[in-house]
């Protein structure tokens, strides 16, 4: 950098104005201000060249082609304009080929001098925006210290009491200062879909008739954005433009240009008041400078603005004002090579079958606008991958792709717009506003095309976004030989998309262990309703065709005999069916409605389907193939269930869990092409909320009931068993269902409704290093007695599990002593069950691990003193108990000796009832879930009404009887 040379005095200097405001160049037409006419009120802080004046017919123009865009007096192309730096009105008194940095505050002189303080005017920024003009073709430019500061500096021109109109998809940060305004100014933001200019111009009509009604302040300012970042959806500025000037037609338009910049669009030629970028990204491309910079070409503004930068001294400092200008100059090179670059990155990204939102891709739904007022899609795109965890794995796998907040720079960057650069935004705002958690943006760079695509696939593989195809397919196309961007954009057919928040290897292997892909569990397309196009598919229309219209379905509670809590931590638990089930019967209806009975609870439901939020349900595009269910919450579609069930009725935590849970497997299992009316009513003879699984066995009931009626798996046949591969499927729902209720399961619970029987389960988990789940089938396990003892106390499983969490990351040592210590009581445990030892030293090996885990979890703090009580007095006769499932209240278990005499056995139960518990004599290790067969008599009667009613009216144990005596049940072969 060469030494600031000294300031260059010409006679077409003006002196500084008596009030301290901008004196850098006098009047706004004419640089050449002579002293004596030099302005005596506050004058814009612009570059007062000659620039070519904007003009009217420009208005509507076909966009030119960037590259031939021409701008500046001189008429030449953009490109030129923008590495040509010249003020012939201020000359370097050396003819410095590089603008000179006048890092200096004041400047000497007589009052009325051009420049006399940095904060009204310097020769550097002054040039810089003489520059900004020549590129905007505008009259007024400034620049301040960031793109926040111009939007800061604009708002700046309304009063207390007026309105702004902005979008629904904005910067987080342009978000958060419209919310302080609004708190701390009284100027409130109406935001709306800027994208539908029938939206803008609804609202607008809507403000002006309140206001002249005198029910709100004036329409002041309308804020917009194109492409909005980081969905890049795209705004028609000249119709919202139209709009505004008709309805608020003293508000300003206003546009934040950043994601273009100057060189791919220049709104002001589209009819909009005052643009601003922030210098920061595009123009200056190297992510060395804060920036930002406000162009208008309207006089009155203008003054406005300079007013206000000047008096509120956020003007750029003179060495950013050289890095920026110095950044300009090769701007539109940069531009186009990160265009050409992103247009490849999409175009891959889009053949792999993700969600790619970029105005160049021919499937945008906005492009024709975009194309019409913009000459380039730019250089930022962004993805959905369906799945939050799964993009945060691609996000952190890159190597090439910086992970940053930010775009426009020379370097590539990718981010999770939900968790950086929109973090500030309230997560339910966002998910109303259907941001997608999963989002990833990608700013691309002006590295070899290449490289990128390169990096990026590198980081699809190893995250588990994408997967190669068969050797077969692949082999003739690898991407050995590609040497062109194209050729690496084409090599992504050697690739498939592996759906994330569809994806098969974890929820199998969370659950079951197993990969299967089996024909009877094949899901066609059936949300597309492609035509089916292979055997298996083939097979699966056939399913959904065969699927029944009405099923009674049932699974197992579960008494977990040791590791409850640590196994959400990936230590091993020991868990078994119990006798008491949850139902499910589900019935087709006439009309387009989906209804929900909970007798147990008191709630009834229905829903129309078209009120749904459908558009937010997992897409199912690729369920041709293994079967595949998300593995992780979709948290939008979540979000919009809870509103939805908690808007119609008020209704009980518990019910209103439930609820969500159900209409959260329904959008993700019905399709919605082929959605029909059902009435579904799940009932549980288990205690609810006790520590016995009945979420996890409704979870099955739920999951079992969609997947069959809607032809995801097969139907019952008489004779028949649920095959593994089905009850696996079953098992991922159930535990997606799991999570709506109980926010982080491990897996256990479902696993034991599903599947029956006893076993041991280990979750996959950083912690132990763990990389699949774990699932071993336990034998003998079936001979032991256990009574169950129900506190009675209510609690919830999600804050115990929560509280433990917490406890962990609080005293990871401590904590992590106590996890060990039940790991090694889970393996002993499974030792001792699989060992040819007597019973006798079995059942004592047993009653003392159980003893000993009660122990830890007191320590881990789950304990309540009704279980305590509960095990003084088994202790009292002898007994070993521990507390069972999540603890805080609900049950505790006891295991019963064979040698355990019957009237004692009646004396502690009655003993236990008299101190107010409830009490169950189970039997462990039944069968998981089961269908009743559709041949029995009440499921072929009147489309199973006698079991909906059976299900409404009877008690928990007529309802067992009736159930047993129903007919014959079709079980999961596990
Ligand atoms: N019959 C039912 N009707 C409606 N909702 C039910 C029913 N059974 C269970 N639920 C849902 O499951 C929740 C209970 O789940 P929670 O995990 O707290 O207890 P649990 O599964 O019985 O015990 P644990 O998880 O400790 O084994 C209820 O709040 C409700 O949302
Ligand atoms: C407390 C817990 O370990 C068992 C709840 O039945 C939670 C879980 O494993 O999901």
């Amino acid at each position: 950098m060469s030494s600031p040379p000294t300031p260059v005095r010409t006679s077409s200097e003006a002196s500084s104005d008596t009030m301290g405001l901008s004196t850098t160049m006098g009047s706004a037409t004419s640089l050449a201000t002579p002293v004596d006419s030099a302005p005596t009120s506050p004058s814009p802080s612009v570059l007062n060249v000659p620039v070519q004046s904007k003009s009217s017919e420009s208005t509507s123009k076909p966009r030119v082609a960037a590259q031939d865009r021409r701008s500046g007096p001189s008429g030449h192309r953009f490109a030129t304009t923008c590495a040509t730096v010249d003020d012939p009105n201020h000359k370097d008194q050396y003819g410095s080929s590089s603008t000179p940095i006048y890092m200096s505050a004041t400047f000497k002189g007589l009052p009325g001098a051009e420049f006399d303080y940095s904060r009204s005017g310097n020769p550097t920024r002054s040039m810089l925006q003489h520059h900004l003009c020549q590129l905007q073709n505008c009259r007024y430019s400034f620049a301040v210290s960031s793109g926040m500061a111009c939007l800061d500096v604009i708002t700046r021109l309304l009063k207390a009491g007026e309105r702004i109109i902005a979008g629904d998809d904005l910067y987080g940060g342009t978000n958060r200062l419209l919310t302080y305004l609004a708190t701390h100014g009284d100027i409130k933001t109406d935001h709306v879909d800027t994208t539908d200019a029938d939206k803008v111009q609804e609202i607008l009509e809507r403000r002006a008739a309140e206001s002249a009604r005198g029910e709100c302040g004036k329409v002041k300012m309308v804020l917009l954005e194109t492409p909005t970042n980081p969905l890049l959806k795209i705004c028609d500025l000249e119709r919202c433009a139209r709009a505004a000037k008709r309805f608020a037609p003293e508000a300003i338009v206003v546009v934040d240009n950043t994601m273009m910049s100057p060189y791919l669009m220049r709104p002001l030629e589209l009819g909009i008041d005052v643009v601003y970028d922030s210098g920061t990204k595009y123009l200056s491309g190297h992510h060395d400078l804060m920036a930002g910079v406000i162009a208008c070409d309207r006089e009155d503004v203008g003054k406005q603005i300079a007013f206000t930068v000047n008096s509120i001294g956020n003007a750029l400092t003179p060495m950013d004002s050289f890095l920026l200008l110095r950044g300009i100059k090769t701007l539109a090179v940069r531009m186009d090579k990160q265009q050409t670059s992103s247009k490849h990155v999409a175009q891959y990204l889009h053949s792999l079958g993700f969600k790619v939102n970029y105005p160049g891709l021919a499937s945008h739904p906005g492009k024709d606008i975009h194309d019409r007022q913009a000459s380039g899609p730019g250089a930022v795109l962004s993805f959905e991958t369906g799945d939050k965890e799964l993009s945060e794995r691609i996000v952190g796998a890159t190597r090439l792709w910086g992970i940053s907040v930010s775009f426009g720079c020379v370097n590539s960057l990718i981010s999770m717009p939900c968790l950086m650069s929109h973090a500030s935004i309230d997560p339910k705002i966002r998910a109303a506003r259907r941001l997608p958690e999963d989002l990833i943006r990608l700013c691309v760079g002006i590295e070899d095309c290449r490289d990128l695509i390169e990096d990026l696939e590198a980081a699809l593989l190893q995250a588990g976004a994408i997967k190669r195809k068969s050797q077969l397919s692949s082999a003739a196309s690898t991407h050995t030989g590609q040497s062109t961007a194209e050729g690496h954009v084409a090599a992504a057919a050697n690739f498939e998309r592996i759906i994330s928040s569809e994806a098969d290897e974890p929820v199998a292997s969370l659950n079951s262990g197993l990969a299967t892909a089996s024909l009877e569990t094949r899901g066609g397309d059936p949300l597309q309703g492609l035509p089916a196009s292979s055997p298996a598919d083939a097979n699966s229309a056939a399913m959904a065709a065969a699927a029944p219209a009405s099923l009674l379905v049932s699974a197992p509670g579960k008494v977990i005999l040791f590791g409850e809590h640590a196994v959400v931590h990936g230590v091993t638990a020991i868990a078994a069916s119990v006798a008491l089930r949850c139902y499910a019967h589900v019935a087709s209806r006439a009309d387009a409605k989906v209804s929900l009975t909970l007798p147990d609870l008191g709630t009834e439901h229905t829903w129309a389907l078209d009120e749904l939020p459908w558009d937010l349900a997992p897409s199912v595009a690729s369920w041709r193939g293994v079967h595949k269910t998300p593995e992780t919450l979709n948290e939008l579609l979540h979000h919009a269930l809870e509103t939805l069930v908690g808007a119609v009725a008020e209704e009980s935590e518990r019910s209103h869990a439930a609820s969500v849970a159900f209409l959260y497997l329904y959008l993700c299992i019905a399709p919605r092409s082929k959605a029909t009316g059902q009435a579904f009513v799940l009932r549980s003879t288990l205690p609810i909320g006790a520590g016995l699984g009945s979420s996890a066995s409704l979870s099955s009931c739920i999951a079992s009931a969609l997947l069959v009626t809607h032809g995801r798996i097969a139907a019952p046949t008489p004779g028949s068993v649920i095959s593994r591969s089905a009850s696996d499927l079953i098992n991922s729902y159930a535990f997606l269902s799991e999570k709506v209720i109980h926010g982080n399961p491990s897996g256990v619970d479902n696993s034991v409704a599903t599947h029956g029987g006893a076993l041991a389960f280990a979750r996959a988990s950083s912690r132990t290093g763990r990389r699949q789940n774990e699932l071993r089938s336990l034998h003998g396990f079936k001979s032991f007695r256990f009574l169950l003892t129900d506190t009675r106390v209510g609690r919830d499983t999600k804050s115990l599990v929560a509280g433990v969490g917490a406890k962990l990351t609080a005293d990871p040592q401590g904590i992590g002593a106590t996890l060990t210590a039940i790991q090694a009581i889970a393996d002993d445990a499974e030792n001792v069950l699989g060992s040819s030892t007597s019973r006798q030293a079995q059942l004592s090996s047993l009653a003392r691990l159980i003893d000993e885990n009660h122990t830890h979890l007191v320590s881990l703090g789950v304990s309540h003193p009704a279980l305590e009580t509960i095990k003084q007095t088994t202790a009292g006769a002898g007994l070993s108990t521990k507390l069972t499932g999540a603890g805080g209240g609900g049950c505790a278990v006891t295991l019963v000796p064979d040698d355990f005499e019957e009237i004692k056995l009646r004396q502690l139960v009655s003993k236990l009832e008299g101190q107010g518990f409830t009490c169950y004599e189970t039997l462990v290790g039944g069968p998981g879930v089961g269908a009743l067969s559709p041949h029995s008599a009440v499921q072929s009667s009147n489309d199973g009404q006698a079991a909906r009613e059976a299900l409404i009216n009877s008690s928990p144990e007529a309802l067992t009887a009736w159930a047993d005596k129903a007919g014959a049940w079709i079980h999961s072969d596990s």
